[in-house]
């Protein structure tokens, strides 16, 4: 996520009032404001419909579609625009115009489209194709069609790969994420979303003559399917709910993963209730708020996953009842003989830009000297040196843990430890059962460029819920990213077992005036179980 943002964002809802209650605006009102954005809501139609059938549409005029747009474009500018029910060709070529038009002012602007073609009580919403849509296909950031929209917008009327369908989807029209919503597919057990996102492109102005392959990346997300009467409108709120997400600052990976965690809980509260009517109802989808429980999350599906799913549990950190405490990522051997000498629990050796020739050696070294302290010894990276050279550990980044060899790494007997920014990330390398895992960054860093991917403590915490309740299974958690000594307790307050440091101890002397052994032992004291007891009460 990107820096804590304290007005709460904005967005509108472009899409038909459905009178019985439970899709189209008023899903995106209530799914909305229940997630901490503002919506404001512009009528494309009025329809008639019921549990049963689908009556009539009755499309409002684009002249007071725009007249609303002029009242509120200053007033209550968006971030994020969700289009639902587009009623007719002169609503497409409008809203075609407009999202050109504010996004030439505000290139940030997000724009989401559910397809509302069909209803699912039968009938159809508009006689648009995808070459009517056209026009308003290419101004678009984000598209979350359900299987069969994607066969139509992709062309491919017989293929079922979530995959295929969302990759055709963004060379047909340049959306940078299509998300396939396996809600209606033929698989009884699982509901399996797929979310093609190019990386770096989102809001970003569209560049035809660029490699429509390059840089893509793709989210799978497996939830239970959960047999209840009361869904509709969860299409709409489906995508309403991501557009809050985005708006708040959410990566498209996790705002994505919140939004499927938000129909899971839906649709779980309705389970009763469900059992309790007939088989013929049809009810509103329950919007319950911000999602917090794990149970409510989906299962992240990734070949990562898949390739180590035998591979048994981490070797633990062995702590004895001690607090792991207070975690120093240092980058020279100067700091590591400077810092041994104080008592830690664990330290990391973080070296950056050396040749592998000073690499090599810096950490046999490193290895040889922690080997008559207690401090664990976790390098960074490097893992293949670290196996050679027996180190306790080893800490892995998401972008190293594609290639480095989690087997061989817990074969030679080493812990491991993986970074994480944000929920799917953290559920994402949980299942690889890690010795800990750390969420980062918590709040702005010099450090290293974290942009977009400060969490702040309200999404430490909400993180910190997705491990199981079960303390005897829960991972420890390191939280790492611009923290002082003034913030380190309230860091340690949200059950994070540590907190790592790198300025915070090597740049004591000029923030503080302290030494860096000073800082280590305020620091300490600072999180220690005592004064933490204080900060809870
Ligand atoms: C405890 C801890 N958490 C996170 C990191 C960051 O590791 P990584 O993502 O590998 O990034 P670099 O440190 O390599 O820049 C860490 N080192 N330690
Ligand atoms: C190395 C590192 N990794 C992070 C992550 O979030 O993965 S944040 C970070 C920098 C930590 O340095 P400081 O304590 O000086 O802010
Ligand atoms: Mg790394």
């Amino acid at each position: 996520m990107t820096n804590v943002i304290k007005k709460k964002p904005i967005i509108w809802t472009i899409s038909g009032s459905d009178c019985s209650g439970g899709a189209g605006i008023a899903a995106d009102i209530k799914t909305g404001h229940g997630l901490g954005v503002e919506v404001c809501h512009l009528i494309t139609a009025n329809t008639v419909q019921n549990s049963q059938q689908l009556v009539s549409v009755n499309a409002v005029s684009v002249e007071l579609l725009q007249q609303q747009v002029d009242v509120l474009i200053d007033d209550k500018t968006p971030s994020v625009i969700k289009i639902g029910l587009v009623a007719n060709a002169e609503q497409v070529q409008w809203l075609a115009e407009l999202l050109g038009q504010l996004k030439q002012s505000n290139p940030n602007l997000l724009s989401v489209y559910d397809p509302v073609g069909q209803a699912s009580v039968g009938g159809s919403f508009n006689a648009l194709s995808s070459t009517d849509l056209t026009p308003l296909l290419k101004q678009l950031d984000v598209i979350t069609p359900n299987l069969n929209e994607a066969k139509s917008l992709a062309g491919l009327l017989n293929e079922n790969t979530a995959a295929l369908l969302a990759q055709k989807i963004y060379q047909n029209f340049g959306i940078t994420s299509v998300i396939v919503k396996g809600g209606h597919s033929a698989d009884e057990k699982f509901s399996n979303d797929y979310c093609y996102h190019q990386l770096n492109q989102l809001s970003a102005a569209k560049q035809d003559n660029q490699d429509k392959t390059q840089m893509a990346i793709s989210y799978q997300l497996a939830s239970s399917r959960i047999d209840t009467h009361y869904s509709h409108g969860g299409g709409c709120s489906f995508a309403t709910a991501l557009s809050a997400f985005l708006a708040q600052g959410y990566l498209m990976r996790d705002a994505f993963t919140l939004a499927k965690a938000f129909i899971t809980q839906g649709l779980m509260a309705s389970e009763p209730l469900s059992q309790e009517n007939g088989h013929q109802y049809y009810g509103a989808f329950e919007q319950q708020g911000w999602p917090k429980k794990a149970k409510c999350f989906p299962q992240v599906i990734s070949e990562l996953a898949n390739k180590y799913q035998e591979l048994p549990t981490f070797k633990p950190l062995a702590l004895n009842g001690e607090q792991l405490g207070l975690y120093p990522v240092i980058d020279s051997l100067y700091w590591l003989k400077r810092l041994l000498p104080l008592g830690l629990e664990i330290i990391q050796l973080r070296i950056k830009n050396v040749t592998n020739e000073q690499l090599e050696r810096i950490i046999v070294e490193a290895i040889e000297f922690a080997k008559d302290y207690k401090t664990r010894l976790f390098i960074n990276d490097y893992w293949q040196l670290a196996i050679k050279h027996g180190a306790y550990g080893v800490h892995i980044g998401q972008e190293d843990l594609q290639d480095a060899d989690l087997a061989a790494i817990q074969q030679a007997g080493l812990r491991l430890g993986i970074s994480t920014h944000g929920c799917y990330e953290f559920l994402l390398a949980q299942q690889l059962q890690p010795s800990y895992l750390a969420i980062g960054a918590i709040f702005p860093t010099k450090t290293k460029d974290m942009t977009g991917q400060i969490q702040g403590i309200d999404n430490l915490k909400q993180v910190l819920a997705l491990r199981p309740t079960e303390k005897s299974q829960q991972i420890p958690v390191v939280a790492i990213g611009g923290i002082s000594l003034e913030r380190a307790p309230k860091v340690l307050a949200t059950g994070v077992e540590s907190i790592a440091v790198v300025t915070a101890i090597t740049e004591a002397e000029s923030s503080h005036g302290i030494t860096p052994e000073h800082a280590v032992v305020q620091l300490q004291n600072a999180i220690s179980a005592e004064a933490i007891e204080v900060l809870q009460h």
